[in-house]
């Protein structure tokens, strides 16, 4: 529900230890377009948060401002905090490098995207990227990220294969094996599995269910049977507003808001 811009969830906001991050009076503008409105919202530590609502609502804009995605384009201009613990560090402050931002928060892409490189080479990346060089380390962290990503069995004989060689959900792993391999606080992922087909999509839906022992996870989905599957929280938005966030049952079983409840029973949008 929003009062005063205060969004009220079923959670106590009070304190911070549970939390990975709280987002307080978040706005976002593209230009002179307004596209986020007082958000306010917190990512529990080690869960995973949907973010679901009607296209152009604002979910992939908010999913953006975490790892300052929109400092690449000029004109683009944020207010208010994304604060991440246990640092307490507003990730949006001027004086933060959003190259540092995104070493800590990651992301995944709708589509598969990886560089036209070995599925090697697409894992150590990043890693090389922040100066790691000794080949022992590099191997140990590939495999645990490909691990980690439930793709090592599939690929551990063929490492210095063309990444694009990889079936789809395979390449989608893979790109989630690049993201982890740098050890994410968060990891992003913008409607992961909407290029892919039901089995490709059932597998990276189990490992996202697998990887909140590890990373804390916000997602963003047109799929509502998905977020309800994957999610632990889940945020309803329109029009830029978050118009409720609670527990994924709450929201799906009895939202407080006509609005999501509309939302949700396929009344609206
Ligand atoms: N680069 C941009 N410049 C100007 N306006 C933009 C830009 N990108 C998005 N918008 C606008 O911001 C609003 C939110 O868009 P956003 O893509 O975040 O919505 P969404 O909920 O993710 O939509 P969808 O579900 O269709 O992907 C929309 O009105 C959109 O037209």
């Amino acid at each position: 529900m929003v009062k005063n811009n205060i969004v009220e969830t079923g959670t106590d906001h009070t304190s911070s230890s549970e939390y990975k991050s709280v987002v307080k009076n978040l706005n976002f503008y593209y230009g002179d377009f307004q596209a986020l409105k007082a958000i306010d919202m917190v990512l529990h530590e080690k869960q995973v948060t949907a973010l679901i609502g009607p296209s152009g609502c604002g979910k992939s804009t908010f999913l953006r401002c975490f790892n300052r995605m929109h400092d690449l384009y000029p004109g683009n201009r944020y207010e208010g905090s994304i604060i991440l613990y246990p640092d307490n560090e507003n990730i949006l402050s001027p004086d933060i490098d959003p190259i540092e931002v995104r070493m800590r928060i990651s992301m995944v892409f709708q589509k598969p995207n990886p560089f036209p490189k070995s599925i090697y080479e697409n894992v150590a990346y990043g890693l090389k990227v922040r100066g790691v060089r000794q080949r022992a380390m590099l191997d140990e962290k590939v495999e645990d990220a490909l691990r980690n990503a439930a793709l090592w069995d599939e690929v551990k004989d063929r490492l210095n294969d063309l990444a694009f060689n990889l079936s789809g959900g395979q390449q989608q792993r893979l790109c989630i094996a690049r993201a982890l391999a740098t050890d994410p606080e968060i990891l992003l992922f913008d409607e992961p599995t909407s290029a892919l087909d039901p089995i490709a999509t059932a597998s990276i839906e189990e490992l996202i269910a697998d990887l909140k022992t590890k990373v804390t996870i916000l997602i963003v989905t047109h799929n509502m049977q998905q977020a309800a599957r994957v999610s632990d929280y889940t945020a309803y938005m329109y029009l830029g507003q978050l118009i409720e966030f609670d527990f994924t049952d709450t929201i799906f079983i009895k939202p407080k808001n006509k609005q999501t409840e509309d939302y949700i029973t396929g009344r609206f949008g």
